[in-house]
């Protein structure tokens, strides 16, 4: 798990963690870690070419002690002070001991042209607001390839929002990332995550001042421990069923994908709710669910998803569905049809589009500001929000997020949504927290669409859902009911 936290708790960790050490020796912990990776890119320290952009505060005190250690191991280190008169003083002091030199304005583009290797040490969790003045002129050729060199972001490339992963303005565009302490949100959440590339976290000893993390990013353990698991008498009501309410004439490949991915989330029952047209199209495809034409026809569930190509139509099943008082997953047309707010455990999958329409903003607005906007919604209708799209954001009413790492614009293609919500329903059915459901869906979703990506280059929905199960097995191992 990749653990996130805010600036403030940051802050407040390093001050008591610093309360421990000699002066600077932090900064040395963080430096030693920056050094390492810059080492381990180069071909070479001996003779290469470093490039400094160093801001006025301690990130561009870690560039500058970064670049005087590698100076020392030979390498020809030039740095650009974008404050000249509010350099760190010990940083700089080192630079220059080891021989580093300062490029003057007009020198700069030369210097990055020739270099080997840039360090981004302009603003790290200080930073407010995006890049201004020569910053941004130099952010400005660094996102145009000026340089030949890897541009090596210090904490966090420079002029991204650390908080938020907004990008409110010119910020650099890194290739690596070396990272300190802990994770930032402006390292995984987009458009500022885009900006990142490459994440090297740094340990400095931060850990046991950080407080529980209200953001965090799950890896394959952590999908695995959470993904239920049949017990030895466990049946297929135990197990849990789930409804799907899905589909129309118009759209009844929503309703095959939606029940695929219902029957490989562990679900030991799908029941399909929907027009006899539309069910058959889902009995041919899957034999195993069972459906009746409406939610109060087809028997008893432990969770419902509900909405998937639902087409205008049948508000009444989607009211019956929501009013059952069981666990409730929403997507697509049945955000049409959310009451006021949610009194029992609910998720909605909206994409970007569908989150404005209910926020009543703007689509560009919800991508500029994932995190807000989903958590905004997860509190204004007390439901689990799994906001989709290039970073997809799992947001609880209580403020914890999850945000999704495994996600792929392979997966941007029609119908993968409809596979996404089944997956989902059936974990919430199979008696995973609304919270758990959303991620552990969104993670699994992901983790197929990359290996559907890997065999058929540009999948369909259908080669995602097929690739569900190989998913699951490999997270699962070999552990089989009971
Ligand atoms: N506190 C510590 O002991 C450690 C700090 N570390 C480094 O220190 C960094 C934080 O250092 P600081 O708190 O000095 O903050 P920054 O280095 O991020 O910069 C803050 C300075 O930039 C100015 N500023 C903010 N936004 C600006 C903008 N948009 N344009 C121009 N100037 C702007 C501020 O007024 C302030 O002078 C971390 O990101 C990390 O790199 C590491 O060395 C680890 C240890
Ligand atoms: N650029 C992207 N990067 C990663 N995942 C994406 C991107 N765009 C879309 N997705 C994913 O693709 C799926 C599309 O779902 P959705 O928009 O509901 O499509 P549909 O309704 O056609 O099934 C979601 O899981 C979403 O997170
Ligand atoms: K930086």
């Amino acid at each position: 798990m990749i653990a996130v936290h805010t600036v403030e708790e940051i802050r407040a960790a390093e001050k008591a963690l610093m309360a421990q050490l000699p002066a600077g020796a932090l900064m040395q912990r963080a430096v030693a870690g920056l050094v390492t990776v810059c080492a381990r890119l180069l071909d070479g320290v001996y003779g290469a070419r470093v490039v400094v952009l160093a801001g006025a505060g301690s990130n561009g005190g870690d560039a500058l002690w970064a670049a005087a250690r590698l100076a020392r191991r030979g390498a020809h280190a030039q740095a650009f002070l974008l404050a000249p008169e509010k350099a760190h003083a010990e940083g700089l002091a080192a630079f220059r001991a080891a021989g580093g030199r300062l490029v003057e304005p007009a020198g700069a583009a030369d210097a990055l042209a020739e270099a080997d290797l840039v360090l981004d040490g302009i603003l790290g969790i200080g930073g407010r607001g995006g890049l201004r003045g020569d910053a941004a002129l130099l952010a400005g050729l660094l996102r145009a390839g000026r340089t030949a060199g890897a541009v090596v972001a210090v904490d966090l490339p420079s002029g991204v929002d650390p908080d938020t992963g907004e990008t409110p303005g010119a910020h650099v565009i890194a290739d690596h990332t070396v990272t300190f302490g802990t994770g930032k949100a402006a390292l995984v959440v987009d458009p500022a995550a885009a900006a990142a590339g490459v994440l090297h976290p740094v340990d400095i000893g931060l850990e046991p001042y950080l407080p529980e993390p209200r953001l965090t990013v799950l890896d394959d353990a952590d999908v695995a421990v959470l993904l239920p698991d049949p017990g030895r008498e466990s049946d297929k009501y135990s197990r849990g069923v789930v409804g799907v309410l899905a589909g129309s004439g118009q759209f009844p490949g929503a309703a095959v994908l939606a029940v695929g991915g219902a029957l490989h989330g562990g679900a030991g029952m799908v029941r399909y709710a929907g027009p006899e047209s539309v069910a058959t199209e889902v009995r041919a495809r899957w034999p195993e669910a069972i459906a009746g034409l409406s939610p109060d026809a087809v028997g008893r569930v432990q969770a419902w998803t509900v909405g998937s190509g639902l087409g205008d139509g049948r508000g009444d099943d989607v009211h019956a569905a929501l009013g059952a008082g069981l666990p409730v997953l929403v997507d697509a047309d049945g955000l049409r049809w959310l009451p006021e707010r949610f009194t029992g455990p609910a998720v909605l999958t909206p994409h970007a589009g569908e989150l404005a329409r209910l926020l009543g903003v703007e689509r560009a607005e919800v991508e500029a500001r994932r995190l807000h906007h989903a958590r905004q919604a997860a509190q204004r209708w007390n439901a689990v929000v799994l906001l989709k799209g290039s970073t997809t954001v799992v947001a609880a009413p209580d403020g914890r997020v999850r945000v999704n790492p495994t996600g792929t614009s392979a997966l941007a293609s029609a119908g993968t949504g409809d596979v996404l919500a089944g997956l989902a329903g059936s974990l919430l059915a199979g008696g995973l927290s609304p919270f758990d459901a959303g991620s552990v869906g969104a993670y699994l979703h992901g983790l197929a669409g990359r290996r559907a990506a890997a065999s058929s280059g540009y999948p369909s929905a259908g080669d995602a859902l097929a690739e569900l199960p190989g998913v699951v097995r490999s997270l699962r191992g070999v552990v089989g009911g009971g």
